[in-house]
């Protein structure tokens, strides 16, 4: 499906603490109060799924974390994409380096999610995995070194190559937008990424880990959104 053309701020909130209890829950009001106020930045909240039916009432635009390729039936304990059609999320991250899955089962579940009007954010690690996973035409592709994942050292800045590189491939397929992650910690870092071409950044333990998660979240956005 089109996405919008705004700059994104996508929070992957992964399994920290902070997900589950009144942070999460903080974070989505303070999305839902500047995605009003900032338009030319979209914020996606990318949230556990125990979590959905909690933010929902709050923030809108959330994604799960993962999805398993699988249609209705006996799978125990799966995530099957089939159940989207009646999870209230714009989309899902798919292929995180923290939970890869194989590329037949990437192309499944982007073919299956375009069915369903819903939005993949499919993750690489290198420029390579992104051009490969451009031919699967996903709504979003978000390159992230793994090694930087966590560290603090932004992608933007140690390893600028890896997202012109990434944009470069993924252009010469598709014209999907590209998001820009790993080591993301400030504003100046999502701007970096910006002016290399990404469509904007995927971040998280530099919100999530915070003492003051709504500050942060709203620097970036004021920032993002003044580009
Ligand atoms: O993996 C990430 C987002 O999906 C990036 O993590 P950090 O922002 O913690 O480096």
């Amino acid at each position: 499906m089109a996405i919008e053309m705004k700059y994104v701020f996508a929070i992957n909130f992964k399994s920290y603490e902070t997900a589950y209890n009144n942070v999460a829950l903080e974070i989505a009001k303070t999305a839902n109060q500047l995605s009003s106020k900032y338009s030319n930045v979209r914020i996606i909240l990318s949230v556990p799924s125990v979590m959905i039916s909690k933010i929902i009432n709050i923030y809108d635009d959330i994604y799960l974390q993962h999805i398993d390729p699988l249609d209705y039936g006996a799978y125990t304990g799966f995530l099957s994409v089939d159940s989207l059609k009646y999870l209230e999320v714009k989309g899902s991250l798919i292929n995180h380096s923290e939970h890869k899955i194989i590329y037949r089962d990437i192309e499944k579940i982007v073919k299956k999610m375009k069915e369903l009007n819903k939005e993949s954010l499919v993750c690489a690690d290198t420029p390579g995995e992104a051009a490969g996973i451009a031919y699967l035409n996903p709504s979003m592709i978000a390159v992230e070194p793994p090694e930087l994942i966590g560290s603090g050292i932004p992608v933007s800045k140690a390893k600028p190559e890896v997202i012109t590189e990434s944009l470069k491939a993924v252009k010469s397929v598709s014209n999907i937008p590209v998001l820009a992650g790993a080591g993301i910690t400030i504003p100046d870092d999502a701007i970096k990424a910006i002016e290399l071409g990404s469509s904007g950044v995927l971040i998280a333990s530099a919100v999530m880990k915070s003492k003051n998660p709504n500050k942060v979240i709203i620097d970036f956005v004021e920032k993002m959104n003044s580009v």
